[in-house]
């Protein structure tokens, strides 16, 4: 008997599945046991890419997840209803769920695998992050035996796009931005990318994977790209470094009460790996004890890889099912029972980069230096290189500092006579 898959959604990750389902010549075996059923869909009469029976296809997507014929569903339709109460409802049913669906999983992720252990059954999500790279099954199985330090990604496509081409044309933001959305890199509203919100939902899906709890998506802190201008490229470059999207989670003491798990834009040595790292591509770098650093890197989107991902889930379920064992396999099931408690922003170590317009006074930088030096903030270096029309521009960056400590020194900095302003604060890698 086949396995019975009811897919809902056959749109840029739908298709891709189908496709690599319907193409199985030089694939695993097991693959040939996969029976596409029905397929949900919101106009079932428009015209599709795939060649699919036209009965398959229906826009009543409750009668697909109430099908007691259906063993997965594979929910490819995005946004939070109905695929949450969808993905909800097939785990009621007794069905295995596959899903892309970062911002369902991590929102409502203790809801679903609460109920999916009470099922007895297994939601899968290999897609739900960085796409093709297969790192959710890397983290939750083979770098499980490992105690990890950090996971540091460049987890979202679309921003890495715009920051490797605002910095190799010397571009800004916009400019970028509606080339992005002509090629079709960018959505219309590109605002879950550009805000950072897109990799906050990846990073604590990894960050629950790497340390073994669950994470609060509030507590996760998320800073985009917008703020980001040229000025601050072409600084970063002469000071050594590019500027990523950072997706962070990492563990500052050890013993997780002091786990930082947090996007925004951060200056990266450009020796480091994460540097190379150009145009849409993903890569996550994760550092451990005993195996050290280990960095995955390859598409985090479009039909292929995100469809490569979702049929390796479909694969792990059809063996599951095949080998017809009654106990869970804990290497698939979900064993988090905690939330992690996630230090607050102000609580962050970590060096600093900061722009300042300041009046072309005398002894500008010895205040600056002097009001650093009273909240504990060392300087690594100090430059002043240019002039924004009457103002002169100095850039600063910092040693390793508390956030709350630098965060007091800028206030103070700000209400000085000769600061005009501050335009930009950043994170260093
Ligand atoms: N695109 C990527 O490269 C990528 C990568 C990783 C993860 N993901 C995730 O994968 C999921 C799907 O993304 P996608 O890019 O494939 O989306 P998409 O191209 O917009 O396709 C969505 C599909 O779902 C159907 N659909 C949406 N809402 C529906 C509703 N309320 N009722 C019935 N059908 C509905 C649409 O039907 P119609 O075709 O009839 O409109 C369409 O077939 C999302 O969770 C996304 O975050 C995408
Ligand atoms: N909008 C996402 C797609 C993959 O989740 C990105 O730009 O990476
Ligand atoms: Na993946």
């Amino acid at each position: 008997m086949g396995v019975k898959l009811g897919i809902l959604g056959l749109g840029t990750v739908g298709t891709g599945t189908v496709q690599l389902l319907q193409d199985l010549q030089g694939r695993h075996p097991l693959l040939q046991e996969v029976e596409i059923c029905r397929i949900g869909v919101r106009s079932p009469n428009k015209s599709r890419p795939v060649n699919l029976p036209q009965e398959i296809l229906s826009g009543d997507l409750s009668a697909i997840v109430n099908d007691p014929q259906i063993d997965i569903i594979v929910e490819l339709m995005g946004g939070l209803e109905p695929a949450r109460t969808l993905i909800m409802t097939a785990i009621e049913n007794g069905k295995h769920v596959v899903t892309a669906n970062k911002a369902v999983i991590s929102r409502f992720g203790e809801e679903i695998f609460t109920a999916a252990n009470a099922s007895g059954v297994y939601v899968m999500f290999e897609a739900a992050v960085a796409g093709g790279i297969p790192v959710i099954k890397t983290l939750k199985q083979s770098l499980s035996v490992n105690k990890l330090h950090s996971i540091i990604g460049i987890v979202n496509g679309t921003t890495n796009y715009i920051l490797t081409r605002m910095q190799t044309e010397g571009s800004e933001l916009e400019e970028v931005l509606a080339d992005a959305q002509r090629l079709g890199y960018a959505e219309a509203d590109p605002t879950a990318d550009i805000d950072g919100l897109d990799a906050g939902d990846k990073i604590a899906i990894l960050a629950s994977l790497g340390f073994g709890e669950r994470i609060n998506l509030q507590d996760v802190y998320c800073e985009g790209i917008r703020q980001i201008t040229k000025t601050d490229i072409a600084y970063a470059g002469k000071l050594g470094f590019v500027i990523k999207l950072l997706a962070i989670a990492k563990n500052q003491t050890g013993d997780k009460s002091q786990l930082s798990v947090r996007v925004h834009p951060t200056l990266v040595s450009q020796t480091h790996p994460l540097a190379s790292i150009n145009g849409v591509y993903n890569a996550i770098l994760v550092e451990g004890e005993p195996i050290g650093q280990v960095m995955f890197f390859g598409p985090g989107a479009g039909a292929g890889p995100t469809g490569s991902a979702v049929c390796s889930d479909i694969l792990n379920l059809v063996a599951t099912i095949k080998t017809n064992t009654a106990q869970a396999n804990p290497l698939l099931s979900c064993r988090h029972k905690e939330y992690c408690h996630i230090a607050p922003i102000s609580q962050l170590v970590t060096r600093f980069y900061a722009r300042f317009l300041t009046k072309d006074h005398p002894g500008v930088i010895g205040k600056l230096g002097t009001c650093f030096g009273k909240y504990q903030v060392s300087l690594e270096s100090v430059v002043q290189t240019g002039f924004q029309g009457e103002m002169a521009e100095i850039v600063v960056v910092t040693h390793d500092v508390k956030e709350g400590d630098f965060r007091q020194s800028l206030e103070e900095i700000h209400t000085m006579e000769a600061i005009d302003s501050i335009p930009s604060i950043l994170r260093v890698l």
